[in-house]
């Protein structure tokens, strides 16, 4: 499946039980020798009330707390699939509780939580929270927001997105000893108050065509920067997203679409 172009497989945990492990999730995602994508995603049975159990692994095998794109192809899929027909789910994840919703026009809105800024929720290296932090790469001092959707993320302001240093600094960002648990690092250019373009070098995964949570994380931040309004359109390489956030205590909504590319069968 794919959202905006980041793309998944999907395995219906529901029926069977497969679990890979980190080798085979690497081999499987290798775009040569394998199927390719940037995450793979289980669904499961929950173990509370909600409807499903969502596990989410990046490329490299790691399992994660959170994915945005993910989850609009997880309601997508469930769909499909017959295992519900409510239009609004219950979902669980490593970090809590995601509410997605499947609308009259059959793109999707997800409620991705609240987002947290205190560095320990990153975890991010610094004593006290502050609008941004500075960090040196490359012998270059950058200023970056940290925000956690669940999971990590960085976002950075840069003039042209053209240009943004995604292969230079990204993996140097998502791998900064200050980021103990890694970080997905984000470019986003403002292009008015309710328009930025993004690009995220995913911790796990590379650069991908668009990241869901990437594009929560770089609105929040442009939200508390004062540059950007409540309602922003999120242009991607691999498409657009609209997210809103009405500010602290509030949790970030993302719309957007999701879409089956093709089924098939693992054979091991
Ligand atoms: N593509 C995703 C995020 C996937 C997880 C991320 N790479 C991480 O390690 O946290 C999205 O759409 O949010």
């Amino acid at each position: 499946m794919q959202g905006l172009g980041n793309d998944f497989i999907i395995i219906d945990n529901i029926h069977q039980t497969f679990v890979p492990d980190a080798e085979q999730i690497r081999r499987l995602s290798d775009r040569h020798f394998g199927i390719g994508f940037d995450q793979l995603l289980l669904v499961e049975k929950a173990k509370g009330d909600a409807d499903f159990r969502y596990r989410i692994f990046n490329a490299n095998g790691e399992e994660v707390e959170q994915c945005g794109n993910g989850a609009r192809c997880f309601v997508r899929f469930v769909h499909e699939q017959g295992l519900t027909d409510k239009k609004t789910i219950q979902v669980e994840t490593l970090q809590g509780v995601i509410t997605p919703t499947l609308r009259a026009d059959g793109e999707i809105s997800v409620n991705m939580g609240v987002p947290r800024f205190e560095p320990a929720d990153i975890p991010f290296h610094a004593n006290q929270r502050s609008l941004t932090y500075p960090l040196t790469i490359n012998g270059k001092q950058t200023e970056i927001c940290i925000v956690s959707m669940g999971n990590p993320h960085a976002v950075q302001i840069v003039p042209d997105i053209e240009h943004a240093p995604v292969a230079g600094e990204g993996p140097l960002i998502a791998t900064h000893p200050y980021f103990p648990n890694g970080v997905n690092a984000g470019f986003m250019q403002i292009v008015d108050r309710s328009h930025i373009k993004l690009r995220v070098f995913e911790r796990g995964a590379g650069e991908t065509l668009a990241c869901g949570t990437g594009a929560c994380a770089a609105t929040v931040c442009g939200i508390l920067l004062r540059k950007l309004d409540n309602d922003v359109l999120v242009t991607t390489s691999g498409g657009t997203l609209r997210i809103r956030w009405q500010g602290a205590g509030q949790p970030v909504w993302m719309t957007g679409p999701a879409e089956t590319v093709f089924t098939g069968e693992i054979k091991l």
